[in-house]
């Protein structure tokens, strides 16, 4: 049996990231693969009660980098390597690169912590692809304030947005064989084009 790959979608706030989760999903049952899809922080019940103090509760950086991690962790033995020993395929709403832009760019916390931490919670595993959902943040503050009450992240100012795209961006150069960065500003049908023909690749 063909094993599973793991596959992050990543971007900032409203670059369009969960409008295309569900699309590449189906794309994959198509082709009658066993697919799991799942987010963080979260995807665990103690992941998912994380998530809520993470979201909306003000903490010192490192401590935010740390519950990242431990929701990350958890997340990684129940759901994210049972599915893919199983052979399916995992999509997952952000994973570790998301520190490296939020914590790491956005707020400054030292990439050293943040690998010390990453060498720590999953030495041996990264995703087979990132797909990074790309925008300005003017486009990504638009779409988010036609939308949605903001949480803890959604409220910071345009520099933190700035910072931590262009974190991800250093990542995505870095890292070139797993990344696939995606601009986002197009309308959503040439996006899934383009999705299709990354997923046809794999
Ligand atoms: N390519 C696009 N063009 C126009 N609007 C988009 C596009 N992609 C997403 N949106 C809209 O932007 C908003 C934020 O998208 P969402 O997928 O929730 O972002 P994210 O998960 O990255 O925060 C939603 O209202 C969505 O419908
Ligand atoms: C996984 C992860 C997420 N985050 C932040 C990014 C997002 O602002 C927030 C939640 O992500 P997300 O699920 O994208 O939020 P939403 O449901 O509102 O689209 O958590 C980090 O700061 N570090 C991390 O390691």
């Amino acid at each position: 049996m063909a094993s599973g790959k793991f596959i992050t979608f990543e971007g900032i706030d409203g670059a369009g990231k969960s409008t295309h989760i569900s699309f590449v999903a189906e794309l994959l049952r198509e082709r009658g693969l066993s697919v799991v899809t799942t987010r963080e922080p979260g995807g665990t019940e103690l992941g998912e009660s994380l998530r809520n103090l993470l979201l909306h509760q003000k903490m010192h950086l490192e401590t935010e980098a740390l519950l990242m991690f431990a929701s990350r962790r958890e997340h990684l033995a129940q759901v994210i390597e049972p599915a893919l020993a199983r052979g399916d395929w995992v999509i997952s709403d952000r994973f570790t690169d998301a520190s490296f832009a939020y914590q790491g760019g956005g707020r400054k916390l030292s990439l050293d912590k943040l690998n010390a931490l990453e060498a720590w919670v999953h030495p041996h595993l990264q995703p087979d692809l990132t797909l990074l959902f790309d925008v300005p943040l003017e486009v990504a503050r638009a779409r988010l304030d036609a939308e949605r009450t903001p949480d803890k992240f959604e409220q910071e100012k345009a520099d933190f947005f700035a910072s931590t795209r262009n974190e991800y961006l250093r990542r995505a150069a870095e890292f070139p064989a797993r990344f696939r960065v995606v601009d986002s500003t197009r309308p959503i049908p040439e996006i899934r084009e383009e999705l299709r023909g990354i997923i046809a690749a794999l």
